[in-house]
C-alpha cells in the first residue's frame, strides 16, 4: 500500500495502462479485461488489473497534470515494481498535419514546467525520449492491427487554459505536433527509475482550426488508441 494507491504488493501487472481520467480506466476494464479486479478506489483513482489475451495487464488512472501523474508513476515503480507505462491520453494538436480523431506515438516530448530545474539542478534541459522498445512494439502492433498511428513529438504544459500562442507556434517550428499535460514527466520518471514508458494520444481537439471531438465522440473514438496500447502491452 502506498499513500495514494491503496493496493496490495502484487495485485498490479508490470504493464500498466495510464489514462488521466479514472472513467477511462473503467471503461478499458470493463470493455478490454477478463478476470478483473479493482485495486484502487483512493481518491477516485481508479485502478484495475485483469488479463489481456493471456498477459496480466494493470490500468491507472493518473489525474491531470504533471503532479498529479508524478504522484501514481512515482507509486507504481517504488511501491509496486511497474516496469512498462504506457499513457493513453488526449491531446491538442498544433500542426495542420494532425488532425482531430490521429493517434500520436510520442517518441518525445517536450515541457514548459519546471522539470529542468526539479530534476536536474537546473543545468541540464533534457526531457528523455520514449522507450525505444515500446516505441517500435506500437509502431509495429499499428500496422499489424491495421491502426493509423503517427509519430511525433509533445508539449507537457502545466496550463489547459490561458497557453500561449506564441509558445505553440515556437514548438510547432521545431515539429512538435501536440500539446496535453503528462508525458514530459512521464519520461523524465521513467528514465530515473530505469523502466519504460510510452506515450500514446488521441487528437481531442485542433488549436489550429478549433475543431473538437464531442465528449461522446471522444469516449468512442478512444478505442483505437486502447486496441494499439493492449496490442503494444500484449506483446
Ligand atoms: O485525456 P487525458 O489523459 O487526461 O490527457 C489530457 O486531457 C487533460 C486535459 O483535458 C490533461 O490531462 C491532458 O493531458
Ligand atoms: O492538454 C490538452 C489536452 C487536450 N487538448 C488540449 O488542447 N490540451
Amino acid at each position: 500500500m502506498t499513500t495514494h494507491i491503496g493496493a496490495n504488493k502484487g495485485d498490479i501487472a508490470e504493464t500498466v495502462l495510464l489514462p488521466g481520467d479514472p472513467y477511462r480506466a473503467k471503461y478499458v476494464a470493463e470493455n478490454y479485461l477478463t478476470e478483473v479486479t479493482l485495486y484502487n478506489e483512493v481518491r477516485g483513482a481508479l485502478g484495475y488489473t485483469g488479463t489481456y489475451k493471456g498477459k496480466k495487464v494493470s490500468v491507472q488512472a493518473t489525474g491531470m497534470g504533471i503532479p498529479s501523474i508524478s504522484i501514481y508513476v512515482n507509486e507504481l515503480i517504488q511501491g509496486f515494481n511497474a516496469k512498462k507505462l504506457i499513457r493513453i491520453g488526449t491531446a491538442g494538436s498544433i500542426s495542420r498535419d494532425l488532425g482531430v480523431n490521429e493517434l500520436l506515438l510520442a517518441e518525445g516530448a517536450g515541457t514548459t514546467a519546471a522539470l529542468r530545474e526539479q530534476y536536474f539542478a537546473n543545468k541540464v534541459t533534457f526531457i528523455p525520449p520514449a522507450s525505444f522498445n515500446l516505441l517500435h512494439q506500437a509502431y509495429e502492433s499499428a500496422k499489424k492491427e491495421g491502426i493509423k498511428a503517427k509519430v511525433g513529438s509533445v508539449l507537457s504544459e502545466d496550463r489547459f487554459y490561458d497557453d500561449s500562442d506564441e509558445i505553440h507556434e515556437l514548438v510547432a517550428s521545431y515539429g512538435i505536433t501536440a500539446v496535453e499535460m503528462e508525458t514530459a514527466v512521464l519520461y523524465t520518471l521513467a528514465a530515473k527509475y530505469h523502466v519504460e514508458a510510452l506515450g500514446i494520444m488521441t487528437i481531442s481537439n485542433s488549436l489550429v482550426t478549433g475543431e473538437e471531438l464531442s465528449a461522446k465522440e471522444r469516449e468512442r473514438n478512444l478505442d483505437q488508441m486502447i486496441k494499439l496500447a493492449l496490442a503494444t502491452a500484449a506483446e
